[in-house]
């Protein structure tokens, strides 16, 4: 099993169809005595949203977390052409209600990876905050219980702890489930925009309006790659209701 960060040295079968900002191939990875992913081989194209889509329990978080680094495959190659370690923003069910933080401090945990949580924060630290807080449109909430919040701005006061980060690689599970339309369209602009600003974005999602609306997609099945190409014609009616 290989993992490996670099800028440069990509081969040609990599690089056709755009320039990849994850690849991997032969990978296999899960938990103690059971294997989730098998075998995939894909590209992430950098600049772009990529959909994780499948069925529950098919491995799009367990994909995610191989791609953050939290989970370490047990076979095959994955390798980040991308010199910053991805912001991995996990669904909003995994973080604790009873967790004391306010979202100020949910927030600026995003600087810890530079910083380390027991170092001050620096002033240009406190201005990534402040910045990252007012695109998210939570600067009014700053002070408020992250477990007294609505999901939608659970959801945003998390995403803006990853975009804290300043990582060209965003990896977000299921970031809108749940949310009411316009919670779900602001989130949907947002992508786009940091798109735009130099930002790769993965995201699992059952969302399939936000999966359509992806540049590609990835769909998994029982952990195996079931599809990967454009979310319009893979994810048509007749593939969703064989899988
Ligand atoms: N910590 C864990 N330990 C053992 N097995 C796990 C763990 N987390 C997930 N799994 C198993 O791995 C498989 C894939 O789970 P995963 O959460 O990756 O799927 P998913 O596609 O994200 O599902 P969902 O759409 O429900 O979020 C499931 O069978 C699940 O039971």
């Amino acid at each position: 099993m290989k993992i490996m960060f670099k800028k440069q040295g990509i081969s040609p079968a990599v690089t056709e169809g755009g320039t990849p900002r994850v690849h991997f191939t032969g990978l296999s990875a899960g938990y103690p005595g059971r294997t989730v992913l098998h075998q995939l081989h894909a590209d992430i194209p950098a600049l772009a949203i990529t959909a994780l889509v499948g069925p529950n329990g098919s491995g799009k978080s367990t994909l995610l977390g191989v791609l953050a680094g939290v989970i370490r495959p047990t076979s095959g190659e994955l390798r980040h052409l991308g010199n910053r370690p991805p912001a991995f923003v996990p669904q909003r069910g995994a973080v604790g209600d009873a967790l004391p933080l306010t979202v100020r401090q949910t927030v600026e945990m995003g600087r810890w990876g530079e910083r380390g949580p027991w170092r001050r924060l620096t002033r240009q630290d406190h201005t990534t905050v402040d910045r990252t807080m007012e695109r998210l449109g939570i600067t009014d909430l700053a002070t408020r219980q992250l477990g007294e919040l609505s999901g939608g701005q659970r959801q945003r006061a998390l995403i803006a702890q990853g975009l804290a980060q300043e990582s060209d690689l965003l990896l977000l599970d299921e970031p809108t489930t749940g949310l009411d339309p316009e919670a779900r369209d602001r989130i949907a602009s947002l992508l786009a925009e940091l798109v735009a600003d130099g930002v790769t974005v993965v995201q699992a999602t059952h969302d399939l309006e936000a999966a359509r609306s992806a540049d590609t997609c990835l769909l998994l099945s029982d952990g195996r790659l079931a599809g990967q190409g454009d979310p319009e014609q893979l994810l048509s009616s007749s593939t969703l209701s064989q899988i």
